[in-house]
């Protein structure tokens, strides 16, 4: 394509990826069955100026990971989706292939977006619809296929949501989510005073995600305006004017709020944080001494709104642990337990799955009375935190806690409660400077 038909300063879009097949209908699950092809464009090329920050939010970090990457893994991880089209800045173009590739990022492909949202958006659209042929496939009335608008700065999307809106707009044209408004809409006059005020029960916030029938997104941008596309803000706008498709209007969930100051990034990453730290598995190492202990780690930390699953090891069935998202906490008793904790990063490492984030493995080293040396009880410092740095270059945070048997009831559950809240501190914190630390509970 000679320029681009939203920007026509723009250069035509690299190759084009290949057209993906309906997600497996056998994979996907009975109540979600889409049987249509479903694309998605994530609009990433603004600036994030209102965040007052240099780097764009959509590339700010979290735990070492993008906003964005969240934003495509959330919707990555949906079967029915096959293509995922992300639209950067041309500058951003490379690191957004390095993100694609750090993260193993599947179905996504990034294309040079434009001066404003809505060429941005166009881009993407295009870059759906590359060759003739496909162009012709995605046309052709029979096979309507949808395409998903959503912006990357809004992380927090769930497939339902996102099945909700993918079957409005197979069915409508066009579909959108809405939310309440939360400030009245006022109009003002040329010199700042007060002309009306809208009602404000009979508006809604206009959000994220929305989905159109290929045919309807495409034409709208092929029939829209050089005012649309430098200050419009609304796709579903360009639907009802341009294709005279009424969109169907869902209201959303509170998560599909968007990351627009630097509040938003605190926001999101606290949002983040408590997420991935929500869940982890207590390894006994098939230890009748263990399991007490690491029952006991469970009961508190359900307090403490963990859900802890307490499993002998990783094999068999229990490998899925390593594919999920999980935090490790492995309980040793009495014995040097560096092998254990080496055996869950060579476990690890054979699943050879792209960390997204760092992953906490947390070192439980129970020692009896006797054994009141920690330089004889724990295993050798020095070995721990070299184990602990090595593990570190792999987005893996090492941990210890040292507790101490006791026959005094209180005293026991006072100690396991300890472990309990450090465990959960360690995993919600992912500290860096506490790594290949041993705490006392
Ligand atoms: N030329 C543009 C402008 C915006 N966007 C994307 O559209 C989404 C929603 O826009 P907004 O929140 O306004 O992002 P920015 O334009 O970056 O923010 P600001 O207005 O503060 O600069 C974001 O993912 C943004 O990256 C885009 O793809 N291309
Ligand atoms: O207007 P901004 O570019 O800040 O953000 C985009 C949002 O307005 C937009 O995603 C929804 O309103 C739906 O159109």
């Amino acid at each position: 394509m000679e320029g681009d038909a939203c920007d026509p300063d723009r250069p035509a879009h690299p190759g084009t990826f290949p057209a993906g097949e309906c997600g497996r209908t056998d994979q996907q699950p009975p109540e979600r069955r889409v049987d249509f092809p479903v694309s998605v464009v994530l609009p990433a090329g603004g600036t994030g100026e209102r965040t007052g920050l240099q780097t764009p939010k959509q590339f700010c970090l979290f735990m070492g990971r993008p906003l964005i990457s969240y934003t495509i893994q959330a919707v990555e991880r949906v079967l029915w989706i096959q293509n995922i089209v992300v639209v950067v800045a041309k500058e951003h173009m490379d690191l957004m292939t390095d993100i694609i590739q750090q993260f193993r990022h599947r179905k996504v492909r990034a294309v040079p977006g434009g001066s404003t949202r809505h060429r941005s958006i166009c881009n993407g659209v295009l870059a759906l619809g590359e060759q003739e042929e496909e162009k012709e496939r995605l046309l052709s009335a029979d096979r309507p296929k949808v395409v998903i608008i959503h912006d990357a700065v809004r992380p927090f999307v769930e497939e339902d949501f996102l099945y909700k809106i993918a079957m409005a707009a197979k069915e409508q044209g066009a579909a959108g989510a809405i939310r309440p408004l939360v400030s009245t809409v006022i109009a003002t006059t040329s010199e700042g005073y007060l002309d009306h005020s809208l009602e404000r029960a009979k508006y809604r916030a206009s959000e994220m995600p929305q989905g159109f029938t290929y045919d309807v997104i495409y034409q709208a941008y092929q029939r829209c305006t050089e005012s649309d596309f430098e200050v419009g803000t609304e796709c579903l706008h360009l639907a009802l004017q341009y294709c005279g498709t009424n969109a169907k209007l869902i209201e959303g969930p509170p998560t599909l709020w968007k990351v627009t100051y630097k509040r938003d990034l605190a926001a999101a990453e606290s949002i983040i944080k408590e997420t991935l730290s929500r869940s982890a598995c207590v390894i006994t190492g098939g230890s009748e001494q263990a399991v007490p202990l690491a029952d006991a780690i469970q009961k508190a930390a359900g307090a403490l709104d963990m859900a802890l699953d307490v499993i002998p090891n990783l094999m068999g069935d229990n490998c899925r642990y390593l594919l999920k998202e999980y935090n490790f906490i492995q309980v040793s008793v009495n014995r040097s337990c560096l092998s254990e904790v080496k055996s869950i990063l060579k476990d690890l490492e054979a699943a050879n799955q792209a960390l997204l984030h760092p992953l906490v493995i947390i070192l439980v080293h129970l020692s009896c009375p006797d054994e009141l040396s920690i330089s004889r009880a724990m295993p050798e410092l020095a070995a721990f935190m070299d184990v602990a740095s090595a593990a570190n270059l792999r987005n893996i945070l090492l941990y210890g806690i040292q507790v101490h048997q006791s026959k005094d009831t209180e005293r026991w559950e006072r100690s396991v409660l300890r472990v309990a809240e450090i465990t959960s501190a360690l995993i919600r914190e992912r500290s860096p400077a506490l790594v290949g630390q041993l705490l006392q509970a």
